[in-house]
């Protein structure tokens, strides 16, 4: 009897390819559309693969996934997979590598860019009423300094893309300091930039870094972009930081909870430009998502091991 593959939730993207190449690979294949574990644990009893999109995978689902040797991610961020779990229970979790970081920096700076020009604004304006004076209105971009929460990948490559036209760029993160960057604690960040922009991963210890102490310590009318994930920000905090017009504004890819749920303070608050979680998105990315997903499986039933896997399991039964 063939292997069983089993996709969770894929989001809006087509599986195709991924189940073309994992079904060449003598996989049989089952796509579900669902991120609620119980439909998954039946579904994927017999699985040796899950392959999930943003579809939880905590102790208690692997434990009904006696089979499972591979969680393979739809994704860069690992923050909806309890990792330390998986590889206690022999179980490898992978991710998408390097896939699509153009795209999430692109998105990211494009956002600032529409913060600082009031493009939202000006977009309605246009086709209400032609002329119309914003209150803030658009910034002079050369005068502004560009604070970068997160050095990895995706920071690295905003700064690449903002280098020449920013006034200064600091930032905080571990690892390198990327060209053009100055490195500052985050304290200071977030005290002296007029444009902040996220790009650490969802962990234990970043979840809600950006509270209510260090809002109130933002420079007064500066923005906000945030394409890594909600829990970053304390969601209140936020909406308070721009009710008080501390923060000029906000530009959100991600939100905590995702589609955001009716009354939702971020999503209907008219001082954020939203965006429904698509800064990874292209053509070409959206398919190099779904088959990169796809060749980790594959990879790690050649080879023992996965293309891009995030830790080793603890114990192979
Ligand atoms: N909206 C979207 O479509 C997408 C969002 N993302 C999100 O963006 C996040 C960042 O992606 P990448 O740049 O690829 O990650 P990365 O792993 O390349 O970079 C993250 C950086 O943050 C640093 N870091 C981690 N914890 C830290 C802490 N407590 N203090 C200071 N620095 C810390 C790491 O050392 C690393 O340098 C992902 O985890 C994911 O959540 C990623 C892809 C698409
Ligand atoms: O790759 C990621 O982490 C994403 O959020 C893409 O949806």
């Amino acid at each position: 009897m063939p292997e069983l593959a089993v996709y969770t939730d894929i989001d809006d993207l087509d599986p195709a390819p991924g189940v073309e190449l994992l079904e060449d690979n003598g996989f049989r294949v089952r796509v579900l559309a669902t991120r609620d574990p119980s439909e998954i644990a039946a579904a994927a009893a017999e699985a040796t693969a899950l392959l999930a999109g943003y579809a939880p995978v905590d102790a208690a689902l692997l434990d009904r996934l006696p089979r499972l040797r591979i969680v393979s991610l739809l994704s860069r961020g690992s923050d909806t997979v309890d990792v330390a779990a998986a590889t206690a229970r022999g179980v490898w979790v992978a991710a998408v590598g390097d896939v699509a970081v153009e795209e999430v920096a692109t998105h990211a700076w494009a956002l600032t860019l529409a913060l600082v020009r009031r493009l939202d604004y000006f977009a309605l304006s246009a086709r209400r009423d032609w002329l119309a004076r914003p209150a803030p209105g658009p910034r002079r971009l050369s005068e502004l300094t560009l604070g970068l929460i997160g050095l990895g990948r995706t920071g690295s490559r905003v700064a690449a893309l903002a280098a020449g036209s920013v006034h200064r760029i600091l930032g905080y993160g571990r690892g390198p300091t990327p060209p053009g960057v100055d490195a500052a604690p985050l304290a200071e960040v977030v005290a002296r930039s007029d444009l902040l922009s996220l790009h650490l991963p969802l962990t234990a210890e970043t979840a809600g870094l950006l509270d209510a102490n260090l809002l109130a310590t933002a420079r007064p009318g500066a923005y906000l972009v945030n394409v890594s994930r909600g829990g970053l920000v304390d969601a209140e905090a936020l909406a308070a930081a721009l009710d008080s017009d501390r923060l000029a504004g906000a530009a959100l890819d991600v939100l905590d909870v995702e589609p955001p749920p009716a009354g939702d303070r971020l999503a209907g608050h008219p001082k954020v430009l939203l965006t429904p979680h698509v800064a990874y998105l292209s053509d070409a990315a959206a398919r190099d998502y779904v088959l990169t997903q796809a060749r980790n499986v594959v990879h790690w039933r050649r080879t023992g091991r996965p293309l891009h896997p995030l830790a080793e399991p603890a114990a192979r039964p």
